[in-house]
């Protein structure tokens, strides 16, 4: 099934941006993915938490569809919106062709240029990639992702790399186009306050599994929550005292 078409209610899309249904994967008789079931709804928010090996990126490159299932179904896009640690950038192509990949002409051109300003770099479609810093690389990797209005927005720690203050800024920007674009994100991160700071749930995997899930309330519950997600994760926190 396409979930390309979904109703809206007052211009907000709803439905399912992608879901999944008993997905393994395996890697020379190691299971990596096992049945795991999962579904986003566009406009949600959706950040993935788990110990190093635990099969984050195996499910996204899996939702990326850069990656085949051995057994179960993906349900969503075809070519989901994915934005890596690394910008990717093509350095012999100037901004606006790096936005708009593909989408050749002046309708091309005028994407890209709204696409840049939208993520804080208006007038900048004729610069190069070698010009940027890593924060603003990052932000046309993001106007990139999101010219073609993607159901489905996946992103593999692409704010691990910032610096502190760019990538607090990057959160901020992130939270605004997905109100915006409302596009179901998937979001992996090690970092569990980045989680609470942008998700509306979020989930931890351990083994292959979606093992708790995590709706995020009021400022006032976050302080519990985070303490509960860094004992799911294996920290051991001192007792309160
Ligand atoms: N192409 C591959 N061939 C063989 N094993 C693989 C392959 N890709 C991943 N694995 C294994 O699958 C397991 C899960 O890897 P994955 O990269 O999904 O974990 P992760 O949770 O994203 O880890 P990290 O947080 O360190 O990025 C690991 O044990 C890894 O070694």
């Amino acid at each position: 099934m396409s979930v390309a078409t979904v109703p809206r209610v007052s211009g907000t899309p709803i439905g399912p941006a992608v879901a999944v249904h008993g997905l393994k994967r395996q890697y020379g008789g190691r299971v990596v993915i096992d049945r795991l079931d999962l579904r986003i709804d566009r406009g949600e928010f959706v950040a993935l938490l788990g110990q190093s090996g635990c099969g984050k990126t195996t499910l996204l490159r899996a939702l990326a569809r850069l990656d085949l299932a051995d057994a179960g179904r993906i349900e969503g896009p075809l070519r989901p919106a994915v934005v890596f640690q690394e910008p990717r950038l093509l350095p012999w192509a100037p901004l606006h062709a790096n936005v708009a990949l593909g989408m050749e002409g002046p309708e091309g051109q005028r994407l890209a240029a709204a696409a840049l300003s939208e993520v804080g770099l208006v007038g900048r479609e004729n610069d190069w990639p070698r010009n940027l810093s890593g924060g603003q690389a990052q932000r046309v990797a993001l106007a990139r992702a999101l010219v073609r209005e993607p159901e489905l927005l996946l992103l593999d720690e692409p704010f691990a790399a910032l610096d502190a203050l760019t990538r607090i800024k990057m959160h901020l920007l992130i939270k605004e186009l997905v109100a915006r674009h409302r596009p179901g994100v998937l979001l992996v991160t090690h970092d569990v306050d980045e989680a609470i700071t942008l998700a509306d749930r979020i989930l931890v995997m351990k083994a292959g599994r979606i093992f708790a899930s995590y709706e995020v309330g009021a400022e006032v519950e976050r302080e519990r929550l985070r303490r509960d997600l860094l004992t799911e994760l294996g920290v051991e926190l001192p007792t309160a005292a």
